[in-house]
């Protein structure tokens, strides 16, 4: 198979290195001394189980990119409208959009920002990767789990093709009947996650070992899932234990990549995260105080009252 990956970072580059070297034919969109490096050597990829490096396209120039059968798209949401004219050229073009972005907005930004409703499906990723270096990522998690699904529900036979092949890969992918209920659990996790690690400056160990810690994560956790529930989103009774006792086997140096982007001090993905708890709580009468409070705190430009319902 042909796949662009656009947005070569942590997970587009973790992924695509996986596919590339299970011989598919992946071009990336990339810029800068990475995609000097990318051209110059393929993409190194490093994991606990030891490095590869497979050798990739690459290009700065979208009309570059080619035909592609997929287009996995892994940028941070604040350049989803960087990327989202060469996903809608891939798209017209007969590709499917695969978006594995954390967030809930995220097919309903592309879509909005012109990619073709029906081209795109809803997917999601469980690992940690970063980019280390020009042309290097590495994967620090032995989890590197991928979910895929219709975004109306159901399964299809685009969806089973590129989970199997991230499958056959070497990752674990499925694909998931209704992929709204997989995308807010992850959500509820990240998006809780993301706020204490941020608000306390600390990865989840210290935070966890802490009654307060553990008081502030069971706060977030329960914001984000009512919020979930209040838009119909069908999560499970106990759903909100079941995501705190997932946060109790986390590694305790873990941090989440908005606290990298806090501590790096560039954009963060706050407005998406608890900032979108925020404004669909408020959307939808659920009271999010500490999803509130972490927006404010975090920097985020939050919402106005136009844009949570009045
Ligand atoms: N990293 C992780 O472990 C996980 C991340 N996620 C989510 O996945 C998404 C991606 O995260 P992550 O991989 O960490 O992000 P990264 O910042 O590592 O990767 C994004 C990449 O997109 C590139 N990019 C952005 N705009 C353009 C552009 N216009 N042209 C070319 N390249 C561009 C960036 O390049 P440049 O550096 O030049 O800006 C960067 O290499 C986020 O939503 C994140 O929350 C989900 C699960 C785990
Ligand atoms: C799972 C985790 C915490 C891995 O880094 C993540 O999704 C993120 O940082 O965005």
């Amino acid at each position: 198979m042909r796949i662009a990956i656009l947005g070569a970072g942590g997970v587009g580059g973790y992924y695509g290195g996986l596919l590339a070297r299970a011989g598919h034919d992946v071009v990336m969109l990339a810029r800068g001394p990475h995609l000097d490096a990318l051209r110059r050597r393929g993409i190194e990829v490093r994991t606990p189980e030891g490095a590869f490096t497979a050798p990739v396209q690459a290009t700065d120039a979208p009309e570059a990119l080619g035909r592609a059968d997929y287009a996995v798209v892994a940028v941070k949401n604040y350049s989803l409208p960087e990327v989202a004219p060469a996903a809608r050229a891939l798209a017209e073009d007969g590709a499917v959009v695969l978006p594995l972005l954390n967030g809930v907005e995220v097919v309903e930004r592309l879509v909005k920002l012109g990619v073709p409703a029906d081209s795109v499906l809803g997917g999601l990723t469980a690992i940690s990767a970063a980019r280390v270096g020009p042309g290097v990522v590495e994967r620090y998690s032995t989890l590197q789990r991928v979910v895929v699904g219709e975004v109306a529900g159901g399964v299809s036979e685009r969806a089973e093709r590129i989970a199997s092949a991230l499958r056959q890969a070497g990752a674990e992918a499925l694909v998931s009947g209704d992929i709204a209920v997989e995308v807010w659990r992850k959500f509820a996790f990240i998006a809780s996650m993301a706020a204490a690690c941020g608000l306390a400056r600390s990865p989840i160990g210290p935070l966890w070992e802490t009654a307060p810690g553990r008081l502030l994560i069971g706060r977030l956790v329960r914001e984000a899932v009512a919020v979930a529930r209040a838009r119909g989103v069908a999560l499970p009774e106990g759903e909100e234990e079941s995501i705190l006792r997932f946060f109790g086997t986390l590694p305790p140096d873990m941090k989440p990549s908005l606290l990298l982007d806090v501590e790096a001090g560039g954009p963060t993905e706050i407005d998406d995260l608890s900032g979108a708890v925020s404004r669909l709580g408020r959307l939808s009468g659920v009271e999010t105080p500490v999803h509130d409070t972490a927006t404010a705190a975090l920097g985020g430009r939050g919402w106005d009252e136009a844009e949570a319902g009045g």
